[in-house]
């Protein structure tokens, strides 16, 4: 099929590649210039596990192409993508100004059927709004189509070529036929392709992201309670996830859930509730808890400083919001960061891929070590921020000589109690007994 997909974002570059991926011709656009032209010379714009080789493979192929002309793109084209960013408004509700001016843009160039696709994140209610803004610029015949995406960052090509589920938000039989056709390929193994009316299918993403992130909230809290009470989050968590009513997954209590969408998308459900007069309350709570969350880590710090932390120097293992990525946005380490210096800490960081993208937010704010050893010279303790494979299984050894004191807090629960114990740490975690 010929495919054009709006925007080169995270999500728009992730479809795009995948889309050419099963044999479609897909041009991508973008208003950046600077952007495209990197594209163009096969130049991946961000760190995604396995997507650079789809990337360069399908460019290769001419199956992927980018430009900055939206007419180009959309001429010949069956299926239009629109991926454009609806940060949060002031107010925390969705910006649609992206969207709705793209919707303008190409209203005014199509000179035959097309469906339209928002794969953004959007609000109940989005799609009539853009059917309006085709209505009023021309007579062509078009669809628009609610297709919400549930990649993750980290396993984003994974999660595309093959979804748990595909969902469709469209009463059009012409478009679910033509949306059928395109993501028949990702469901060969039987996953389901959901048809629903728009507005079903707008708020399937938020409630899916934002139940999530209350299954995260709710095990933050639980953990939280076991430290009150001595019982042990990792045997509760293995205890209530083995019924599959609850699942084993998004089970793992840290430091808070942060990203470029579980806070968003939390809080833009919760204030679009509210614009319909529904006071969603267990939002409000799990947005309160998760504040409150990401001060966990620190307050376990200043405990055992005294709440006298001038003076002191820390390690910090993890910047990212997750393992995977170089994606700092809403990260729980830049909040430890801010909390340990405004306390007269200082502290030294490392991060497998998201040092750039913290040098260019917080610049000298901290230090910036080539490699995990070395972030811990000289530091009175360790924290442990983003759960990446390379921290699990550390050189002890290394670490005990590098480290002026053997005092770790763990913010991900990275490491065995009964190791810990047996190295002769001070082991402060989230949830389990406190080794000290
Ligand atoms: O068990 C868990 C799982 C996740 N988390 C935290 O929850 C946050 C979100 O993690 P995810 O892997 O969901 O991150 P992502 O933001 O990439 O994906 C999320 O938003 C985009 C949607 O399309 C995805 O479907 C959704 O999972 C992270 O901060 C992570 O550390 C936990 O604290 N515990």
């Amino acid at each position: 099929m010929k495919i054009a997909v709006i925007g080169t974002g995270y999500v728009g570059l992730v479809t795009g590649t995948c889309l050419a991926e099963t044999g479609n011709t897909v041009i991508c656009v973008d208003i950046n210039e600077a952007k495209v032209l990197k594209m163009q010379q096969g130049i991946i714009p961000i760190y995604e596990p396995g997507l650079d080789v789809l990337f360069l493979r399908n460019i290769e192929q001419k199956r992927l192409t980018f430009t900055i002309d939206l007419a180009h793109a959309i001429k010949d084209a069956q299926i239009i993508f629109m991926a454009l960013p609806t940060p949060p408004g002031g107010d925390g509700a969705a910006d649609l100004s992206y969207i709705l001016g793209a919707a303008k843009d190409i209203s005014k160039l199509v000179t035959s059927y097309k469906v339209i696709v928002n794969k953004s994140t959007v609000p109940v209610g989005t799609a009539d709004l853009v059917s309006a803004v085709f209505a009023e610029n021309t007579d062509v015949e078009i669809d628009v189509v609610s297709n919400p995406e549930f990649l993750r960052e980290g396993v984003a090509v994974d999660d595309f070529m093959k979804p748990d589920r595909v969902v469709i938000g469209t009463r059009s039989e012409r478009a679910q036929k033509l949306m059928a056709e395109l993501y028949g390929p990702y469901v060969r193994q039987g996953n389901p392709i959901l048809f629903m009316d728009e507005k079903s299918s707008e708020l399937t993403k938020y409630a899916a992201n934002s139940f999530l992130a209350t299954k995260i909230t709710f095990m933050n809290e639980i953990a939280n309670l076991c430290e009150k009470v001595g019982a042990d989050v990792d045997a509760v968590r293995r205890g209530i996830g083995s019924d599959d009513r609850i699942g084993k997954r998004f089970l793992f209590p840290g430091i808070g859930y942060g990203g470029s969408c579980f806070p968003k998308d939390v809080q833009a459900l919760a204030k679009s509730a509210e614009e319909h007069q529904y006071d969603f309350q267990i939002l409000k709570a799990v947005m309160e808890i998760n504040e409150r969350q990401k001060t966990v880590l620190v307050d376990k710090v200043s405990t055992y400083y005294k709440d006298d932390l001038k003076g002191k120097h820390f390690a910090l293992w993890g910047l990212a919001f997750k393992p995977e990525t170089d994606d700092i946005r809403e990260a729980p380490a830049l909040y430890i960061i801010d909390a340990l210096v405004s306390k007269g800490a200082t502290v030294t960081v490392f991060d497998p891929e998201g040092m750039e993208n913290v040098k260019n937010l917080i610049g000298d704010k901290v230090n910036y070590a080539s490699n995990q050893y070395e972030a811990l010279s000289g530091a009175d303790a360790l924290l442990i921020a983003t759960e990446w494979s390379v921290f699990r299984n550390p050189d002890f050894e290394l670490m005990e000589t590098s480290l002026k004191h053997k005092v770790v807090f763990d913010g991900r629960n990275l490491y065995d109690l009964q190791k810990m114990i047996d190295l002769g740490y001070y082991y402060n975690s989230i949830g389990r007994k406190l080794i000290d």
